[in-house]
């Protein structure tokens, strides 16, 4: 009998064996730097002259792996080894599927701070972000195996005298799974275990700044049992390989996890049928947010300041679920607006590698000039209240910026910046900030502070977001709890972690027999 779901805990890193674990975990984690790294088709490891070099954000001289990187042709004979593979995969019983997911969970949960670590090098997390990364990709594995399991008999229907209906679940076919580096392991590891665990087959096309954590984990599912071909590592060029497979005729469905535009750009090209195509193509889109945290008159403002400054700077603002647009209402705005910029001057901002350090880089050059530039389009739009200012002599370090008194239609206040740059904005009155809060084109995370219990329903009708919060910030959903994903171009609606993610990744099928 399989334990009832239960997210993994966070590790208190003020308890000194889990400090010295962790400090161990990096250590192994140096001891393999540097190393080269293959693709893996149909169970050959396929080494590549072409590589993509991970390099740690935080010191750009430090290579973390060296990655090969697949190709046109690579791809292809990546697809022709998951399309054989789907043949006798898709036949596999749901329960040992799960079995694998399990058992994966198992190994990592044991290697949890190597695997924490290796964020901490390759994405240039700090602690408590990589250990809530490797905890959530746990937590994929545990919740969306029992899900198999309770999906795996189908939903029972009606029947009618002297005839039996049956309805069940079968899996897709061959899936292309693209994921982001900010969520390097979670994300990753969610939507390709998802496919896996509802009888697809996968090729697995990971960010590029971030390769190294999603071999580390083909591995892992390896020794979880996964027979070869069923997943396909096939780090490579978005545009090139990308595309190649977003446009193949056996490609049955494309998980994807990034920014609004190549989403876009995904959704466009897989609605295009191929000669030999024999279906629509399915999307699962999960795209960006500008989130706002709404700060009501009647609120408890240190939680407003402490939640702001939380969901803007965590892992630097480098979240699709980060807020980066704050509306209070002119009664308070003053008061939290300063509050805010009292904490963001207390954070320590350096070497993810130290404990202590709250924020670290962000993940790379053009990343760094990007959200630099949004600065500068900030000192036109808004007051620069704190921060500003960029290091990227080593790695790629911006301090944690707040403007205030932007206009509500500014480009600050429109647009993904995807970096520790928090804006904010004055509401007259709680209609106002929620017509505010709901001027964008995205729709993913919001929260708001009030102690005004009908303020907080209006909320809850009319905040157009996938997920809403209530006296918290806007980050941290917790698989199984908050189940995650957004509205409008914040993808296609789906919600990772939740109970009916997996359905995404099959079609249903009845069967009416008449005796
Ligand atoms: N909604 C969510 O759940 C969620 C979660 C995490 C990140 N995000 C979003 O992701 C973005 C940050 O991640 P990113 O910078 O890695 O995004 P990105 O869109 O640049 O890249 C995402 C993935 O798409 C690949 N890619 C690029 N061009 C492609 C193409 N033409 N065809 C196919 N694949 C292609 C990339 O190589 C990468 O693997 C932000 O916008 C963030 O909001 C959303
Ligand atoms: N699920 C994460 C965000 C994922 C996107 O970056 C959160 O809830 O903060």
């Amino acid at each position: 009998m399989v334990q009832p779901y239960k997210h993994e805990p966070f590790t208190d890193f003020t308890v000194e064996t889990n400090k010295k674990a962790f400090e161990e975990g990096l250590k192994t984690v140096q001891a393999y730097l540097g190393q080269d790294y293959p693709l893996v088709i149909g169970g050959e490891r396929i080494m590549t002259e072409d590589k993509i070099v991970s390099i740690n954000p935080a010191n750009k001289t430090e290579v973390v792996g060296r990655v090969a990187k697949a190709n046109k042709d690579l791809a292809e004979k990546a697809m022709q080894a998951a399309d054989a593979a789907f043949k006798w995969w898709s036949k596999t019983k749901p329960e040992m599927r799960a079995d694998i997911l399990f058992r994966a969970a198992a190994i990592v949960r044991r290697r949890k701070h190597e695997f924490s670590a290796l964020l901490v090098k390759e994405a240039g997390k700090p602690w408590k972000e990589a250990d809530a990364d490797t905890a959530e990709a746990i937590d994929f594995m545990e919740y969306y195996a029992r899900q198999m399991l309770k999906l795996k008999d189908g939903i029972p229907v009606e029947s009618r005298p002297g005839e039996t209906n049956r309805f069940f679940y079968i899996p897709l076919g061959v899936g292309v799974v693209i994921s982001p580096w900010n969520f390097p392991f979670a994300i990753m590891a969610g939507t390709t275990v998802a496919a896996l665990v509802t009888g697809n087959t996968v090729l697995l096309k990971p960010a590029s700044a971030t390769p190294v954590v999603a071999y580390k984990f083909v591995e892992v599912l390896e020794e979880a049992g996964l027979p070869a071909g069923v997943l396909n590592y096939i780090p490579g060029s978005g545009a090139e390989v990308g595309d190649y497979l977003v446009d193949h005729p056996r490609t049955r469905f494309i998980s994807f996890t990034g920014s609004r535009d190549v989403g876009i750009r995904i959704y466009e090209r897989a609605a295009k049928v191929h000669p030999g195509q024999l279906w629509l193509k399915r999307v699962i889109a999960e795209m960006g947010g500008k989130d706002t945290i709404v700060v009501d008159k009647e609120a408890d403002l240190e939680l407003a300041a402490q939640s702001i400054v939380a969901s803007a700077f965590g892992f630097s603002g480098q979240k699709c679920s980060a807020c980066s647009r704050v509306v209070a209402l002119e009664d308070v705005y003053d008061q939290v607006l300063n509050r805010v910029v009292e904490l963001t001057k207390q954070l320590k901002v350096g070497n993810p590698e130290e404990q202590s350090t709250f924020m670290g880089p962000v993940i790379d050059q053009s990343a760094y000039n990007k959200i630099m530039e949004y600065i500068e389009i900030g000192k036109q739009e808004g007051k620069l209240m704190t921060g500003g200012e960029g290091d990227d002599s080593k790695g790629f370090f911006i301090q944690p910026t707040v403007f205030a008194d932007v206009d509500p239609k500014a480009r600050l206040m429109q647009e993904e910046i995807f970096g520790p740059v928090v804006a904010f904005t004055k509401a007259k009155d709680f209609d106002h900030a929620l017509e505010i809060a709901n001027n964008t084109e995205y729709g993913l995370t919001g929260a708001v502070i009030s102690k005004n219990r009908f303020n907080l329903e209006k909320a809850r009708e009319e905040f157009h977001v996938g997920n809403l919060y209530f006296n918290r910030g806007c980050t941290g959903a917790i698989v199984g709890y908050h189940p995650f994903g957004g509205f409008n171009m914040s993808g296609t609606d789906s919600k990772a972690g939740g109970p009916d993610y997996l359905l995404l990744h099959m079609q249903a099928k009845t069967v009416s027999e008449m005796f």
